[in-house]
């Protein structure tokens, strides 16, 4: 099992390996009531958790939402407060979420703003949930605007990365949380992107390369919780990705459109000067081998206009992370459009 400390007001520590999960008895030891929030689709380890739970003496009820990014509405928010409101959960107890990114915001969310914070305890089912989603306290829904536009910093008191739960993920899943993966290595962590470029199926290395990315992730929240300096590097990619998510009425895969996300930031950064054309054609053959979208073909004014409200953006002013050669991360502040134009003229031309 691998622990990693994630320093802040309340440290909390990350447990990776298999059986993990077994654990959330002790780390909830003495929480009179839990309600723990999945999908269906996760209804067997949501299940093992109420029952381990159970075993321990805290009253666990299953609290169910949809799957995937239908979880993250303000409507299906609203049903889990009645839901919440029904079990009589206090201060004293806790939410647990179980499944994928999504649900894991969407438990996060709900434990931030019912009776104004109560603890969460996140169980990561996917590996974009234990490599990022479920790590650093980002908590939130999606609305009719954008991606993520409402939502609260709320660390969790601990995340359980099972990585059994693997055993079933679908490959595509797999595959979109490596895309994150990869963005740790490209922002921060050389040996991820020798690690992805000897097995591009990231099956080899797995634990390894979830290690490597919550450490990633460890260090720019413990130190930026609140997405003011560091933090802002972990959106590498994000605002194309965004952008893409929410003209696609959410129907693409978070990491797919990072993938996608990571090549424009790094035709952008080639554009702008800072980044070299060989390590910008690394990004694309890297994400391409690893079976990610490289290029997407869609309204070049719709994303930009929607590019406009990334939280990133200041006032008038587009902002992007741009990496100033590999793992030297920095912010670009309203981009030259010849630039931005160049960037997307590299990603729109081929298929998907
Ligand atoms: N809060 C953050 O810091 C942060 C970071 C990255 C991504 N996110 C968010 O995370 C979400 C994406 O997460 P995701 O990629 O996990 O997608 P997801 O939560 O939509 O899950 C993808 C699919 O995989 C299924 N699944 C999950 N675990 C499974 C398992 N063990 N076996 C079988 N099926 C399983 C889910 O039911 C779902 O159908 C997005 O909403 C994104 O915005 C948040
Ligand atoms: O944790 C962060 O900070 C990140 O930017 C990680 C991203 O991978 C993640 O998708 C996050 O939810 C994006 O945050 P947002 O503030 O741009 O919605
Ligand atoms: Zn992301």
């Amino acid at each position: 099992m691998r622990r990693i400390t994630v320093a802040g007001e309340r440290p909390y520590d990350v447990l990776i390996g298999p059986g993990v999960q077994a654990q959330l008895g002790l780390v909830l030891d003495g929480t009179p009531r839990a309600a723990v929030v999945h999908s269906r689709s996760l209804a067997a380890a949501a299940g093992a958790a109420v029952e381990t739970l159970q075993q321990s003496g805290v009253a666990a009820e299953a609290v169910v939402v949809p799957d995937g990014e239908a979880a993250k509405t303000a409507e299906v928010a609203a049903g889990a407060w009645e839901e919440f409101g029904r079990l009589g959960l206090t201060r004293s107890d806790a939410v647990v979420g179980v499944g994928g990114g999504a649900v894991t915001d969407l438990a996060g969310f709900l434990a931030a703003t019912w009776l104004r914070g109560v603890r969460v305890v996140q169980v990561p089912t996917s590996l974009l949930g234990m490599v990022d989603a479920a790590v650093g306290g980002k908590t939130g829904i999606n609305t009719a605007a954008g991606k993520n536009l409402v939502g609260a910093f709320h660390p969790p008191a601990a995340v359980l990365a099972d990585t059994d739960a693997l055993a079933g993920l679908p490959e595509a899943e797999f595959r979109s949380g490596l895309a994150e993966v990869v963005k740790c290595g490209f922002i921060a962590d050389g040996r991820v992107l020798e690690l992805l470029a000897a097995d591009p199926s990231g099956r080899a290395e797995t634990t390894e390369l979830i290690a490597r990315a919550v450490q990633v992730k460890a260090d720019a929240v413990g130190e930026d919780l609140y997405d003011t300096g560091r933090r802002e590097f972990l959106n590498y990619g994000h605002t194309l990705a965004h952008a893409i998510e929410r003209v696609e009425d959410f129907g693409w895969r978070h990491g797919e459109a990072v993938a996608v996300g990571l090549v424009f930031a790094a035709e952008l950064a080639a554009a702008a000067g800072r980044l070299s054309r060989a390590d910008a054609d690394r990004h694309r053959e890297l994400v391409a081998a690893m079976g990610l979208p490289t290029s997407y073909r869609g309204d070049w004014a719709a994303l930009q206009a929607v590019m406009r409200i990334d939280k990133k953006a200041r006032g008038a002013s587009l902002r992007f992370v741009v990496l100033d050669g590999l793992g030297n991360p920095t912010i670009l502040t309203d981009p030259d459009q010849a630039w931005l134009d160049a960037a997307w003229a590299a990603v729109s031309g081929g298929t998907r």
